[in-house]
């Protein structure tokens, strides 16, 4: 395909997209549907895609339409190049610019801020309010791809071996500030999952703000450790590469955690998956870990399409069942044990308002820990407190 037949697939996927099918499906029902296209074809459509999705706001302004053919458009204004040597009509191209759209359009320096830093209209008050002066650096990072890193599986290797096994695969990382096991890959990234380094359980992929949140975790040599929202269990690797505690993994939703035997198995550690039946038996815990379901504010550059789905009322329904899980994890806490909350997100009401508001309701805990991790920080946004309970 040609770059310019690329775009106009990207645009009419987009149209199917802004009529509310996810990306993900619409990507994979085009590229069965066009047998024709290769792999670097339907890479560079999902690129254009994901990129036109992370500024839906932006790109339709700059383009003069809420359309995939408007979204298109301003991508490539965004880019500085010129729509009209892309938009001509020839071959597979998309059809050449109407007089409108030949017509000066706004720079994204012309544009109200929350448009141009493709703010959600929905939550730009609280997104105002929760990260202050951050708000339109955040924002503007939200608008890019996030990089790829690695965490290190420290009981397999160190991070500099770990490092020069993957060269010599031809992936090529450096160290991350945010974690002693985390690495950003710089080049090779689609290399990754089909490497030794990866078969053999030395790296995972993940966010290197992610592994702060684990390494933040008091860990004690033979504590039971419960993390209640495993989902594929990335926490709970990392938590239990670290030490010798016994871990437990749950979640509402079992079937996320199907990779979890195996992942656990190739990174060389032993965790015991409970369901919720098990769950009282098992207790009490010497940590639990609650990385609750929330809006993925804090992930939006992997996940845009939050970004715009995510409405006040979704909003009310997470903090209330963050509150629930909160609470029930609570009850899992052996008396001078530590409970953790984590979430992706960039939003108080979802972070340290639902800590303050179970401080203040769970007589006997006490805040021992706390980090608020935005992009400005490299990695996903990211929000984790320890609390400990009291022993009596
Ligand atoms: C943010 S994800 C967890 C990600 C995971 N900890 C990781 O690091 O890969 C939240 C998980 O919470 C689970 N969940 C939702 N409600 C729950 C509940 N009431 N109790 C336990 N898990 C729940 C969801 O199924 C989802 O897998």
């Amino acid at each position: 395909m040609t770059p310019a037949a690329r775009i106009a697939a990207a645009a009419e996927l987009l149209d199917a997209w802004r009529e509310g099918a996810p990306a993900e499906k619409l990507l994979t029902t085009w590229a069965r549907q066009n047998r024709f296209a290769g792999s670097k074809d339907r890479a560079a459509i999902r690129d254009h895609v994901f990129d036109a999705i992370r500024c839906a706001r932006s790109f339709a302004a700059l383009g003069g339409a809420a359309t995939g053919r408007g979204m298109m458009l301003g991508a490539l204004r965004a880019e500085g190049t010129d729509p009209g040597t892309v938009f001509t009509g020839e071959g597979h191209a998309p059809a050449p610019l109407s007089e409108a759209e030949r017509a000066p359009m706004p720079g994204l320096a012309d544009l109200p801020e929350a448009v141009a830093c493709d703010c959600p209209e929905a939550l730009e008050e609280m997104l105002r309010d929760s990260l202050g002066p951050a708000f339109r650096p955040v924002m503007d990072l939200l608008r890019h791809r996030a990089p790829v890193f690695l965490r290190v599986n420290l009981r397999r290797s160190g991070r500099d071996e770990a490092a020069a096994q993957l060269a010599g695969e031809g992936i090529e990382t450096r160290p991350h500030a945010l974690s002693p096991t985390a690495l950003e890959v710089t080049a090779g990234a689609r290399r990754v999952q089909q490497s030794r380094a990866f078969a053999d359980g030395v790296v995972e992929l993940q966010d290197a703000a992610s592994q702060a949140v684990a390494d933040l975790m008091p860990l004690d040599a033979g504590a039971r450790v419960l993390d209640l929202c495993a989902g594929g269990g990335g926490k709970t690797l990392a938590m239990a590469a670290r030490g010798t505690a016994r871990h437990y993994a749950h979640d509402a939703a079992p079937q996320r955690m199907r990779d979890l035997p195996d992942r656990a198995a190739r990174a060389g550690i032993a965790v015991t998956c409970l369901d919720g039946a098990d769950l009282g038996e098992a207790a009490p815990f010497d940590l639990v870990l609650c990385d609750v379901p929330c809006s993925g504010s804090g992930a939006w550059r992997r996940s845009p399409e939050a970004k715009w789905r995510t409405t006040p009322d979704d909003l009310a329904r997470l903090t209330a069942l963050q509150a629930g899980i909160l609470d029930r994890a609570a009850a899992l806490v052996a008396p001078g044990g530590h409970l953790g909350y984590a979430t992706c997100s960039l939003l108080s009401a979802e972070n340290d308002a639902q800590v303050a508001r179970f401080l203040a309701n769970t007589p006997g805990w006490t805040e021992v820990a706390e980090r608020r991790l935005t992009p400005l920080d490299g990695g996903d946004g990211f929000y984790a407190a320890v609390l400990r309970r009291g022993d009596g």
